[in-house]
């Protein structure tokens, strides 16, 4: 399997889409999701200024008004993204406006798979996000069903990060994957973030080492996405 995601560089990403919120249905959410909040480096105005473990917002059993500080990625898009063409990596997607640092940017949306299912879907992996827990993986698949988040690519020196956060549940093997700008990100900036591939680790049905080339034209490219 090819799927980008956390950590792990193992192989792809996910919104909560009908499946996934029947899976959920009946989980219950900490007695006091308040308390195991990552409070740090999210300041009044919604921003997250760097990478957490795991992120709990604000959910439906809180008393806080939607305005909540504490509700920063649940709320959807904000900003207006356009799809684009690149010149040699497919689509990609931009920003048509100014976002600041550490402001939340959209979810990677698309159907929840067990990974055993994820193994057998065949030459449509490159939508394929891995939670990154290896002991219970869980893939979102992006390919039949998704958001604008499935057209972002990868950069070895990306402009966005991807974000673990739960607000309606707590189950942790099964976070939203929210991304937050980790730079400002200008108007008409091609939106990136790092897939966490690791090189010569992706294999074909076969056991072969599967390769291909990186064109993000960044200074620190690797000149490998896997
Ligand atoms: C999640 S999709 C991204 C959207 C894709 N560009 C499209 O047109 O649908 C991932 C695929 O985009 C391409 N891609 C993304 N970033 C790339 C990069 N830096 N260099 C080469 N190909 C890239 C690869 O084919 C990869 O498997």
């Amino acid at each position: 399997m090819v799927a980008h995601g956390h950590g792990h560089g193992l192989t792809g990403l996910y919104m909560a889409f009908p499946a996934f919120l029947l899976f959920f249905q009946g989980s219950a959410l900490p007695a006091s999701p308040l308390s195991s909040l990552v409070h740090s480096n999210n300041n009044n105005d919604g921003a997250i200024l760097e990478v957490k473990p795991l992120v709990y917002e604000c959910g439906p059993h809180c008393k806080c008004p939607p305005s909540c500080y504490m509700r920063v990625s649940q709320h959807g898009i904000k900003i207006k993204l356009e799809l684009f063409k690149t010149e040699s990596r497919g689509w990609g997607v931009r920003s048509l406006e100014s976002i600041p640092v550490g402001s939340f940017v959209c979810e990677y949306a698309g159907e929840l798979l067990e990974d055993k299912q994820a193994e057998v879907l065949t030459g449509k992996d490159e939508y394929l996000f891995n939670l990154g827990n290896e002991e219970d993986p869980f893939t979102i698949d992006a390919a039949r069903k998704g958001n604008i988040g499935r057209f972002i690519n990868h950069s070895c020196s990306p402009n966005m990060y991807a974000q673990d956060v739960l607000y309606e549940y707590d189950e942790t093997r099964i976070p939203h994957v929210m991304f937050f700008a980790q730079e400002v990100i200008r108007p008409l900036e091609e939106l990136t973030y790092d897939y966490n591939y690791k090189i010569d680790q992706v294999r074909d049905s076969n056991g072969n080492i599967k390769k291909k080339f990186c064109y993000c034209g960044s200074a620190e490219c690797s000149g490998r996405l896997y």
